[in-house]
């Protein structure tokens, strides 16, 4: 599988020193890599003057070879690069010097006049925030009228977590596209990374593939070849038992919605039977707007344990709507000691705020956590988001949890307690909508009561909810989520083949 997989700056290291062990020479991926640029300059735009703007390491050195090709191609091209040019060093050096035409320093002043801005000041190996004429450089081209390309990255980019370095305070590059080399790195789908990325295009710079068998990346953009989908598909000899059943817990009197929500969503994602678990005094309420979904009374932690002792449930998920009451944490740890399989969101994770570590210690390596930031923040309050990057931090709760952990968001991150991740790019801004986590609890809670493993549940639940999202459209509430979902599964599971002869008929 390479199609998704994302490469870290230090990954992205070894694949180039493991290329070149296989005797791959070094120059030659630089050479391409700048040869991919200067195509997409001119598959991209019409000849214009173009300002290139190089770099001190690697990344100014593909600027170079891209300025060199542009000059062939009969492109106006001018060059700026920030330091000296006899401090260069290896390809770098040996490309400027390929180059051949006039070299100035790097000053907003090179920008007069361009048509289109090629930025190869830094990329995977950018240390520090930008500052001096680096930074001077960025706000110019930031204010100027001139297109991007960004080489690599857009400079000011952390390749690992998608952040402009120096935060707030920093600066990066905001670019209308941008070509990167072998694969993408987590920078280019980690907001804020990806809104200043622009389009980006993968370009071959001879690397070979199996570079990625020595490597074993563990982080993957959320895509369906990462969950292998046929666990979707129900076998010909399936029932209702034998595709698992789910619980869900639902809130009180006035809280009873987002458990109904969730419970449709399971069903709807496969599971065979899903019973919500009532307090008495909602029970009413509930059951005036249940049909498919089975309703059972659980009064407290007792009553969910009690429910549950019935081993044909498979999955159970408590949080939505369900308060942060004492009681939350009782049955959430009840649900823990039952044996099911558990989807825990909202105020069940809030409600260990105090004590995470009694519901850590309770988690198994199938369970699902699923916090936004501020949930997150109040569970693992010494993993910084902000200080290590949303991958990293959802990286060290899945260990810290022993869970997968679904750390929501724009750019929602699934990590697993074994250390894989998958970063999630199909969610539209429409889902940030009332409801809409309940839906994406639903999905998990659906996929695992049919015995699919935490982690491929997770990222897939995740890519779900996000095609979900697509497929409803502007206006979406969460009620239409679940109703998504049929059409959302049919594209999904319709060979390519058999789309076209539906298409063709
Ligand atoms: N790894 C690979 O396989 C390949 C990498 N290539 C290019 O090489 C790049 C990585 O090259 P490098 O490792 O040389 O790194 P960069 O070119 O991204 O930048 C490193 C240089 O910038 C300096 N620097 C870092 N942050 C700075 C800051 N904020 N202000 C001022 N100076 C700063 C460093 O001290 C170093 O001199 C990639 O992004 C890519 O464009 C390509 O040539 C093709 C092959
Ligand atoms: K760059």
């Amino acid at each position: 599988m390479t199609g998704p997989v994302l490469l870290t700056a230090a990954e992205m290291g070894r694949a180039d020193a493991l290329a070149v062990k296989s005797g791959v020479a070094s120059a030659s991926l630089m050479e391409r890599a700048g040869e991919g640029v200067a195509a997409a300059v001119m598959r991209g735009w019409s000849k214009r003057p173009t300002v290139v703007l190089c770099g001190p390491g690697n990344n100014g050195g593909d600027g170079f070879v891209a300025a060199r090709k542009l000059a062939e191609a009969g492109w106006p091209v001018r060059v700026g690069l920030l330091g000296e040019r006899e401090n260069l060093k290896g390809d770098a050096g040996l490309m400027a010097g390929l180059y051949g035409g006039e070299i100035a320093p790097l000053t907003p002043a090179l920008l007069e006049g361009a048509g289109l801005i090629v930025d190869a000041l830094f990329g995977t190996g950018l240390s520090r925030p930008l500052d001096g004429a680096a930074r001077a450089m960025v706000e110019a081209v930031n204010a100027h009228p001139a297109q991007v390309l960004a080489v690599d990255l857009p400079s000011g980019i952390d390749a690992d977590t998608g952040d402009v370095a120096g935060g707030d305070a920093g600066a990066a590059i905001r670019a209308a596209r941008t070509v990167t080399f072998f694969v993408k790195k987590p920078g280019h789908v980690l907001f804020p990374g990806r809104a200043l990325c622009g389009a980006v295009e993968v370009v071959d710079i001879g690397i070979p593939f199996s570079t990625l068998e020595e490597i074993r990346p563990r982080t993957f953009e959320n895509q369906p070849a990462i969950w292998a989908r046929e666990f979707l598909r129900p076998g010909f000899s399936a029932h209702k038992y034998s595709r698992g059943h789910a619980a869900v817990v639902s809130g009180g009197r006035l809280k009873t919605g987002a458990a109904r929500l969730a419970a449709r969503a399971a069903l709807r994602a496969g599971a065979g039977l899903v019973t919500v678990l009532t307090p008495p005094e909602a029970a009413a309420e509930n059951a005036a707007h249940l049909t498919a979904v089975m309703l059972r009374e659980a009064a407290d932690a007792a009553g969910v344990a009690a429910v549950l002792e019935d081993r044909r449930f498979t999955a159970a998920l408590i949080g939505p709507g369900a308060g942060v009451e004492p009681e939350t944490a009782r049955k959430t740890l009840a649900i823990l000691r039952a044996g099911a399989a558990a989807v825990l969101d909202a105020d069940a994770l809030t409600c260990f705020a105090d004590r995470p570590e009694a519901l850590f210690e309770a988690l198994r390596e199938g369970d699902i956590l699923t916090p936004h930031a501020g949930e997150f923040a109040r569970l693992f309050p010494d993993i910084d988001i902000a200080a290590l990057g949303k991958l990293e931090a959802a990286r060290r709760a899945a260990a810290r949890a022993g869970a997968t952990v679904i750390l929501k968001g724009a750019d929602t991150v699934v990590a697993a307690p074994d250390g894989r991740a998958a970063i999630n790019v199909n969610a539209p801004p429409d889902l940030a909508t009332a409801g809409s986590g309940d839906v994406l609890a639903g999905m998990a809670l659906g996929l695992r009561a049919q015995g699919t493993p935490g982690f491929e549940t997770a990222a897939a639940a995740v890519w779900l909810h996000g095609a979900c999202g697509q497929a409803a459209g502007p206006g979406l509430i969460a009620e239409d989520l679940p109703e998504a979902l049929p059409q959302v599964l049919r594209a999904l599971l319709t060979p390519p083949e058999a789309a076209k002869d539906e298409g063709g008929s």
